[in-house]
């Protein structure tokens, strides 16, 4: 299993995000995090933003669509050529013609669940998805406490994508340092978010290369 770490830049220097991409060169990809300060009490960025770090970015951009009326907005995400877009699940009436049109466009399609949110209604829909966003924080900040609680619903997923005989990539996102990054992969994730802990190293690239090393043990050894 492949252990990717992707930065989430609503820990970088908004006032540099090019630098800031360059910054986390060593990363599997970057992720991108849209908050519309209604389905979280938060304000980040839209389209526009997300265009300007597609054009500069040598990594690909992973959208975390935090907004409400998913339907509506997420596949223009996708015609901006991103690599993959992901929606919640508690925003979108129909998940699977959604999921559908954002493949169609040609990016990577993942659903995300709220912390609140069971997993067990969607392991039927999984072949319509590329992956899954586990939240391990309530959305909407970063620098927030690891929810190991959680872990139940990764194992689940992990059995159920096996069960269907796809790849599905299992994402966790919200507090994931060296301390908690071994807990998820345990659990099964293999692409992890951070934000905090990797924004806020001296050395980006350094704090990366741990966290993957520390995922990437845990999978070989189990
Ligand atoms: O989606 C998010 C918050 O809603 C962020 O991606 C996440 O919180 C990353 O920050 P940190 O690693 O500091 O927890
Ligand atoms: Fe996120």
């Amino acid at each position: 299993m492949t252990a990717r770490i992707q930065p989430s830049i609503l820990s970088a220097d908004f006032a540099n995000l090019q630098s800031e991409l360059e910054r986390v060169g060593t990363a599997d990809g970057v992720h991108v995090d849209v908050m519309d300060n209604h389905f979280v009490p938060n304000l980040t960025f839209g389209p526009r933003m997300v265009e300007a770090l597609q054009r500069v970015s040598a990594l690909p951009l992973d959208v975390h669509l935090m907004i409400t009326d998913a339907d509506r907005w997420a596949p223009g995400y996708a015609e901006l050529g991103v690599f993959s877009v992901t929606f919640h699940a508690e925003a979108a009436q129909d998940p699977v013609a959604l999921a559908r049109r954002i493949r169609q466009i040609g990016s990577r399609v993942a659903l995300a669940l709220k912390p609140g949110t069971a997993v067990d209604p969607y392991l039927e829909l999984l072949p319509e998805f590329d992956q899954v966003l586990v939240m391990t924080v309530e959305p909407g900040f970063g620098g927030q406490a690891f929810m190991a609680d959680m872990m139940p619903k990764l194992r689940t997923l992990r059995a159920a994508a096996e069960r269907h005989g796809i790849e599905l990539w299992l994402q966790v996102d919200g507090g994931i340092a060296p301390e908690t990054i071994g807990i998820a992969a345990e659990a099964g994730a293999d692409t992890f978010v951070a934000g905090s802990s990797v924004y806020g190293a001296a050395d980006p690239d350094a704090a990366i290369a741990a966290l993957r090393e520390t995922a990437a043990a845990v999978h070989r050894h189990g």
